[in-house]
């Protein structure tokens, strides 16, 4: 069975979903995103369906149409697209899981279903393997992201497990702040790619050999970060912490105003010139045109770091 040999790594933007005014997924505007992202913010890599590109709260039949339109535009220009295939109902993972495969995407993530939570560990891994097994062939990478899910069980504790059990796993991406955590499974388990996912602390993740980072802000900010993991690699560590630190002012800025995922749809929207249109109910932006100079003057003064 054909399987992927190569690993994860670099930066990974995790898209937004383009919408209409009315609310429909908006497929034509992916080929202009795609390109935006490889010529304007060198990232060449995208997670597609997941936090950031609302998954959740699309149907099965607009995530496959999704999928397949993202894999269309990025053959030839980009290295990996991971489709998240997570879902309340472990039948709608399993679908997603295969039409992935036959659509040519690289890799496939999940979070496990969290309205019903796994009872166990044992059982976490259960869900995993039983979704991994609908795409066999895809390297499968587990979406840990405890804020959202309240699963909390230690990457570690499940790492243990997956190995006899789920042949196709690759790793982990880990959306969580506990830099500790993320040392230990990075250190015990070689073999797989370690994927970090606060954008605001990716520096601390790299210093602890994270392999790649996925995250929202690499849309917009995707040519800075890559400037701050090259300065980490070439040892260059005052000038990565100033990177960073600039990251952190304008997140810190979007914080205290109280935005989350619908702004920062709105702010991609703002700064590629890409129409990506609202969120989906019942996420709602509260960015108005009275925000929009401050925004672009932020993302502005980061270039001149
Ligand atoms: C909760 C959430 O969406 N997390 C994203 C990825 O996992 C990050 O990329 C954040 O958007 C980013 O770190 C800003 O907080
Ligand atoms: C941010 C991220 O990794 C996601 O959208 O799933």
């Amino acid at each position: 069975m054909a399987f992927s040999e190569k690993n994860l790594k670099g930066l990974i933007a995790a898209t937004f979903t383009p919408m209409t005014s009315c609310g429909a997924i908006n497929l034509p505007v992916i080929q202009q995103y795609v390109d935006y992202l490889v010529q304007k913010q060198n990232v060449t890599n995208i997670f597609v369906n997941g936090t950031t590109g609302e998954g959740l709260s699309l149907s099965i039949q607009e995530r496959k149409s999704l999928t397949e339109e993202w894999v269309k535009h990025a053959r030839g220009k980009m290295d990996n697209v991971i489709v998240h295939v997570g879902c309340p109902s472990i039948m709608d993972s399993k679908d997603l899981a295969a039409h992935a495969a036959s659509c040519g995407a690289d890799a496939i993530s999940a979070v496990c279903p969290s309205f019903v939570k796994p009872s166990s560990l044992d059982a976490l891994v259960l869900y995993l393997q039983e979704v991994a097994s609908a795409a066999p062939s895809l390297p499968f990478y587990y979406y840990h992201i405890p804020k959202l899910t309240g699963i909390t069980y230690q990457i570690n504790d499940l790492l243990g497990k997956v190995k006899q059990n789920i042949p196709s796993f690759r790793g982990v991406k880990f959306s969580d702040v506990n830099l500790m955590e993320f040392s230990l499974c990075v250190h015990a388990y070689k073999e797989y790619d370690f994927l970090y996912g606060v954008d605001e602390q990716l520096l601390g993740a790299l210093a602890f050999g994270a392999h790649g980072a996925v995250g929202s802000t690499y849309n917009y900010l995707g040519k800075i970060t890559g400037d701050l993991v090259k300065a980490f690699e070439d040892g260059n560590i005052q000038n990565a912490r100033n990177i960073q630190f600039c990251i952190q002012e304008f997140l810190i800025y979007v914080f205290d105003m109280g935005w989350g995922l619908p702004e920062f749809k709105d702010i991609m929207s703002l700064f590629s010139g890409i129409p990506l249109g609202p969120s989906r109910l019942p996420l709602v932006s509260s960015i108005r045109s009275d925000h929009h100079d401050a925004i672009k003057d932020r993302i502005k003064k980061m270039d001149s770091v």
